[in-house]
């Protein structure tokens, strides 16, 4: 169980006057599903690049529980995000030439962590996810069909937090529902934090609280009651 704690935390580059992100504090329970939204430029990319380790900190700090991501260096906070977050990206970041099972377990396999439970996960998280072709190459796929198999491969490990960043963006309304539907129903049955960045209604809609961005400041914080 890993609560998110940020604390003072501030994001500039350099020439520009403010900062891209600027939060002082804000508190994500275990087991919470959030969404964060906020229009174009507002900082989102840059919260989920920061509560996931993908960029370091310079001032503040994004702890996940006793793990404070800032204090981390590069490796052992990549070793982290690999056994504690599942990510889902907008442009999937899948592997052309590997077939969907072999995407779903890359990640394990590169961290030596793809023993035989994981293989038979996998299989069972293709199917859960409706891919029923698992030797199917991923560059044949439809993009919806793609992005269930980025659900998947994020889902291996039974990561204690999942983080979406606009995971229906390039997914027409079909698809985008059913790829929505899963990420709420996997995080809540692995009891799972859950953090969608979306701008997509139907995604936001269901989730416990929505976090709105502004200007890289949090505008607005509403719990569903
Ligand atoms: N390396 C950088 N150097 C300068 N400015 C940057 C850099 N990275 C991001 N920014 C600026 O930080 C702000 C926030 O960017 P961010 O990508 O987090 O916004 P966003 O809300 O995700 O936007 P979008 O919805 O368009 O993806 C933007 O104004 C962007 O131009």
């Amino acid at each position: 169980m890993l609560p998110l704690r940020l604390e003072d935390v501030a994001v500039t580059f350099p020439g520009l006057s403010a900062p891209v992100l600027s939060i002082p504090v804000l508190e994500i329970a275990p087991g919470e599903r959030v969404a964060v939204t906020g229009p174009s430029g507002s900082g989102k990319s840059t919260f989920v690049n920061i509560i996931t380790g993908l960029e370091k900190l310079k001032t503040g700090h994004a702890s996940w529980g006793e793990t404070d991501l800032a204090a981390l260096p590069e490796g052992r906070r990549d070793r982290w995000r690999g056994e504690n977050i599942g990510l889902v990206m907008q442009d999937f970041h899948l592997f052309p030439g590997l077939s969907a099972f072999d995407n779903v377990l890359l990640p394990a396999r590169l961290a030596h962590a793809a023993d035989r439970s994981r293989l038979e996960r996998a299989k069972a998280l293709l199917e859960t996810v409706g891919i029923a072709r698992h030797d199917q190459k991923i560059e044949t796929m439809s993009r919806g069909e793609m992005q269930r198999v980025a659900v998947a491969r994020a889902l291996l490990r039974e990561p204690a937090i999942l983080v979406a960043d606009e995971p229906t963006a390039s997914l027409d309304s079909e698809a985008g529902a059913v790829v929505g539907e899963l990420l709420l129903e996997l995080a809540t049955s692995l009891g799972s934090t859950l953090i969608v960045v979306s701008h997509d209604e139907r995604l936001v809609a269901p989730m416990d609280r929505r976090i709105s961005l502004l200007a890289g400041a949090i505008a607005s914080d509403e719990r569903k009651d």
